[in-house]
């Protein structure tokens, strides 16, 4: 595969990296269509150049209609849209079009043209650009390389798989060198594999050419991967946002609290729980583990100094904005004391939730805070 793709010039008028270059300030939609639905209600909200930016939220939370705002396919009923230095709200169609220039955008069906090939579709913006033929063939000939599917330059999209055709919809929304990579639902229509190789594909495009990439998903484990910054919606409002890191390891709303729980199944529900109890008598005890306060080997030395055997028998350590986290569950073994010192040492440092014993059970697990 070929880095010869080059990065977008930054406009000299455009957001450097980290300045906003998508601003949303008290922005509503409302559609009336017989009833009235407010599908975006006053989200003020900024998107930083050269980020991940992910979007979360349930089906009909209004994701893809506060996306839409951005490159004007939907109008805002009330509230300003900056784009890359430009407000956008109220701009007439004419001048539009050099905004809409600056944004790429892909889809959950991908949306290619049938009739045309991979290399027609990915020719078609430039073609309407008005590209003379050679530049055009070039450019096309970068972006598939760049997006490693060179080989199907002369097929056509019904001869190729979710993932491919979701590589030619990226090759395309990048033909005109955007600054803003709009991504709705992409990874949706596609099997968890070819999933993580999009994924990785839209990962490249920000790192390598600095295309600041919005993604929206309901699947939690998108935002872990990928993305750096992430809003969380619900009924059309942005009811949390952050570094993803952060939301993961502290989620202030029960709906995060609800996307995280499905992308880090580290931690035992009552459920499990009550059948750990039956197969491990000993106190339990739930530790967090995580890159800043409590390392997996701060964690054993911790065991080791007191003295005390501890048995993992539940957790995972994963990764999340490439950074450890997790937790582990442990059946501690050995003097009630030194069990006592260890619980209290740990929770010095890190997030604990003691389970107790068989015989005397703690923080049951009948209350849902113990998952989180
Ligand atoms: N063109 C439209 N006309 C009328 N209502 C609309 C229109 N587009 C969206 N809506 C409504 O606005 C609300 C938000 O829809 P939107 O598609 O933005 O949500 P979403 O979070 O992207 O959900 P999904 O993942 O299902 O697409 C929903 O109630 C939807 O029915």
């Amino acid at each position: 595969m070929s880095d010869a793709l080059t990065a977008p010039a930054a406009d000299a008028a455009g957001a450097r990296p980290g300045e906003p270059i998508i601003r949303f300030r008290d922005v509503t939609k409302v559609f009336r269509t017989g009833s009235e639905v407010r599908a975006v209600d006053g989200v003020t909200l900024d998107v930083l150049a050269g980020e991940v930016f992910g979007v979360i939220g349930y089906s009909g939370a209004g994701k893809s209609t506060l996306v839409r705002l951005v490159n004007a396919l939907e109008t805002a009923t009330s509230g300003t849209i900056e784009v890359d230095g430009t407000t956008v709200t109220d701009l007439p169609e004419a001048r539009l079009r050099p905004v809409r220039a600056r944004i790429g955008m892909i889809f959950q069906q991908f949306n290619l043209l049938g009739s045309r090939t991979v290399a027609g579709n990915v020719a078609y913006p430039l073609r309407v650009a008005g590209w003379p033929r050679a530049r055009r063939e070039a450019r096309v000939a970068e972006l598939l390389e760049f997006v490693g599917i060179a080989d199907k330059a002369r097929s056509y999209p019904s001869r190729l798989s979710g993932g491919q055709k979701q590589r030619v919809g990226i090759a395309r929304a990048l033909a005109a060198d955007p600054r803003i990579l709009l991504a709705d639902e992409a990874t949706s229509a596609l099997d968890p594999e070819t999933t993580q190789d999009v994924l990785a594909l839209l990962r490249r495009v920000n790192r390598e050419l600095g295309v600041t990439v919005v993604i929206i998903t309901h699947e939690m484990d998108v935002v872990r991967t990928t993305c750096d910054r992430v809003a969380v919606m619900e009924h059309g409002k942005v009811v949390e946002t952050g570094d993803v890191y952060d939301v993961f390891a502290n989620p202030r709303q029960p709906v995060t609290r609800r996307f995280v729980e499905t992308a880090l199944r580290d931690r035992p529900g009552p459920d499990v729980v009550a059948r750990l109890r039956t197969r491990h008598p000993g106190r339990m005890v739930v530790v967090g583990v995580d890159e800043q306060t409590g390392s997996s080997a701060r964690v054993t030395q911790t065991l080791r100094t007191h003295g005390v055997d501890g048995t993992i028998v539940y957790g995972g350590i994963t990764e999340v904005a490439s950074r450890p986290y997790g937790s582990l569950t442990f059946e501690l073994v050995g003097d009630g004391d030194r069990i006592a010192r260890v619980v209290a040492e740990l929770e010095s440092y890190t997030d604990v939730v003691d389970l107790g014993t068989a015989e005397e059970p703690r923080d049951d697990a009948s209350s849902e805070e113990v998952v989180r």
